[in-house]
């Protein structure tokens, strides 16, 4: 394992020490056997019971030095270990197609992240040394009390045989709870981050009570698997502090009796009882060391689920250099285009031809739920094609590195997702990071500027640090309208050549929306856009318009000769059209047409 790899010479080292110690602890027997059969039987020697005292003592201080030593050399490798497989583990959940976030909670993410790596990390640094050191103690130990007494041995040992048994009936259950709880905890954080996200919601519909049984429901369910955990837990040791102990009790019953018939020496007696006690520690940990380890089984299963989801969409192996950006603009060309959610799921796409000519600015119009945002994602390569290409400037985009592919386009969602920074970092985070660093401070502000400008974002200038604002998780602390033309700012920040806009100014009011079209339509010269549209505002921004329709383009136009020749795009965009008027086209279960905004004819 990679991430375990640089630390193995210090938990090796760490390891050894504990063992010593270990071993130490071992000799104090050893040294008890002598006094005993020595000074204490025979002559009584004085000065050999302070040398064996004293000796016992310095065993004492070495051991407790060992101890320490592996606590310095084990606990910053462990560290390192969580921290570069939670880095990883990062990097990865980045690289994963959007797809994969479609399916997986965020809280199960945040789970496999912190507290499954704080097992991994709990095992490593004390787990696995311990785990290994106490079973090498017990059959040192073993090997011992067989050396000293091997009939008394013998029966001790004989313990060892239901022990085993009951072990491996343990791990059978244990490992089936712990993989739960791992699961439940997971739940328990999707419950609570669903809930944080979703405070509003919950408030205005006098919810909360609903969302509180619901995660006192998992808590419950959790808390039953961790009493299980435990109940598992404290079978085993009791199975493991029982039957040595009755070992134990009739090897004493056994070895008086050889020790009064002269069979055995009272000190060999006296060191093969001192020896179980010694072991009687490593033998009762070895039930929640095993109990740890199945845990840290648990979460290194689960960190592995996540790390082996293979990136659907990649860089290809060998990837086309981007062509320059031709003089007019970019020629973006959908060929074919098939898209399906998953294997099993209808396509949503089903043979899509458009072709978006340099410089042009497309909008696509369609019912809601027809897969325009869907069709918007396959540009940038958010999802990959099943069917068909998408080529930009002649090249599929599969054919470039996603680097180089999302330098050149650049999105805009209806939802704006903000960052946690200030708000000239997120507008910023539009320019790809070379061109950034070729830039000076007062280019980068005047970047910063004329994108604001342009989406008519002036109002952060007059938050309270200007620019400067970090405006808060997922830009919260602004207004819906506010966050759009913040991200609106930053999808063309960085000049690209595609723009990709799903409705982005839906939540503007009109004469913000007109102002910001006018400045889009300044700018955007040389910078061929795709756009989503749901009212003919937003239409005006478009040269053409492209009609969505059962998973096919069905019409483009120019949106007045649209209007008067194709009833879809009528239906879809105007007001007019009650249930009688629909065209056959549109399925029974499609949804309403939107009809936010007064339908307002374009002149072209
Ligand atoms: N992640 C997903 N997994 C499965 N199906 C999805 C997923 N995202 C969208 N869909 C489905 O794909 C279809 C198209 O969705 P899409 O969001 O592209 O529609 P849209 O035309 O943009 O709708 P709207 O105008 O309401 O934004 C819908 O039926 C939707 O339920």
């Amino acid at each position: 394992m990679r991430w375990a790899r640089p630390a193995v010479p210090r938990v090796v080292a760490g390891g050894l020490a504990t063992l010593a110690a270990s071993l130490l602890a071992l000799a104090v027997p050893q040294v008890l056997r002598g006094v005993v059969n020595g000074p204490l039987l025979t002559d009584g020697n004085r000065s050999a019971v302070v040398n064996a005292a004293l000796l016992v003592l310095a065993l004492g201080v070495l051991e407790a030095f060992l101890v320490w030593c592996r606590r310095a050399l084990i606990a910053t490798p462990g560290t390192g270990v969580e921290r570069n497989m939670r880095t990883d583990l990062f990097r990865h959940l980045l690289d994963l197609p959007v797809a994969f976030h479609d399916r997986w909670s965020g809280g199960q993410l945040l789970q496999r992240s912190m507290g499954d790596l704080h097992t991994v990390r709990r095992w490593m640094v004390f787990g696995l040394v311990q785990l290994v050191v106490s079973a090498t103690t017990v059959l040192v130990g073993a090997g011992l009390m067989i050396a000293t007494s091997p009939l008394l041995g013998l029966v001790y040992l004989a313990g060892a045989l239901p022990v085993v048994w009951l072990g491996f009936a343990f791990r059978q259950d244990y490992k089936v709870v712990a993989r739960r709880a791992r699961d439940q905890a997971g739940d328990l954080a999707t419950s609570v981050e669903e809930s944080v996200h979703g405070i509003r919601v919950l408030k205005a519909f006098g919810r909360g009570e609903d969302a509180l049984d619901d995660f006192a429901r998992l808590a419950d369910g959790l808390r039953e698997t961790e009493l299980d955990k435990a109940r598992a837990q404290s079978r085993m040791s009791f199975a493991l502090a029982w039957i040595p102990e009755t070992t134990l009790a009739i090897a004493l019953g056994l070895g008086v009796w050889l020790a009064a018939s002269d069979r055995v020496s009272v000190g060999a007696l006296v060191a093969f009882f001192a020896t179980a006690a010694v072991m009687n520690r490593p033998v009762e940990s070895l039930g929640q060391l095993l109990a740890m380890t199945l845990d840290a089984r648990a979460g290194t299963d689960r960190f592995f689920e996540v790390m082996d989801t293979a990136p659907a969409v990649r860089d290809p192996q060998h990837p086309v250099a981007l062509p320059p950006a031709p003089a007019g603009g970019s020629r973006v060309e959908l060929a074919g285009v098939r898209f399906a959610h998953g294997a099993q799921e209808a396509e949503v796409l089903r043979g899509v031809d458009l072709v978006l000519e340099p410089g042009e600015t497309m909008a696509l119009v369609g019912l809601t739920g027809s897969g325009k945002t869907t069709l918007l994602q396959l540009v940038p390569r958010l999802y990959d094609v099943t069917g068909g290409a998408v080529r930009l400037d002649g090249v599929d985009v599969r054919d470039l590195t996603r680097r180089d592919l999302r330098s050149a386009v650049s999105v805009a969602f209806e939802d704006p997702i903000l960052f946690s920074a200030s708000v000239r970092d997120n507008v910023l985070m539009g320019v790809p990071e070379e061109e950034l660093a070729r830039m000076s401070a007062a280019e980068t502000d005047a970047l910063v500027d004329e994108a604001l400008d342009v989406a008519r974002a002036a109002f952060v200038r007059r938050l309270p640090a200007g620019l400067d604002t970090v405006i808060g998780e997922e830009g919260l602390s602004l207004s819906g309208g506010q966050r759009q033309r913040v991200a609106l700012a930053r999808a063309i920040a960085g000049r690209p050549r595609v723009l990709v806009l799903d409705d982005p100014l839906s939540a503007l009011d009109v004469a913000t929306e007109a102002e910001v079209t006018a400045g889009l339509r300044r700018m955007l010269t040389g910078t061929t856009t795709l756009v989503v549209a749901h009212r003919t505002s937003t239409v005006a921004l478009a040269d053409r318009v492209a009609v969505l329709e059962d998973g096919r383009v069905t019409g483009v136009g120019r949106h007045g000769d649209l209007l008067a020749t194709h009833p879809h795009y009528r239906y879809v965009l105007t007001a007019e059209g009650g249930p009688d008027s629909r065209p056959g086209s549109v399925p029974d279960d499609a949804d309403e047409p939107l009809r936010r905004g007064e339908p307002t004819e374009v002149a072209r």
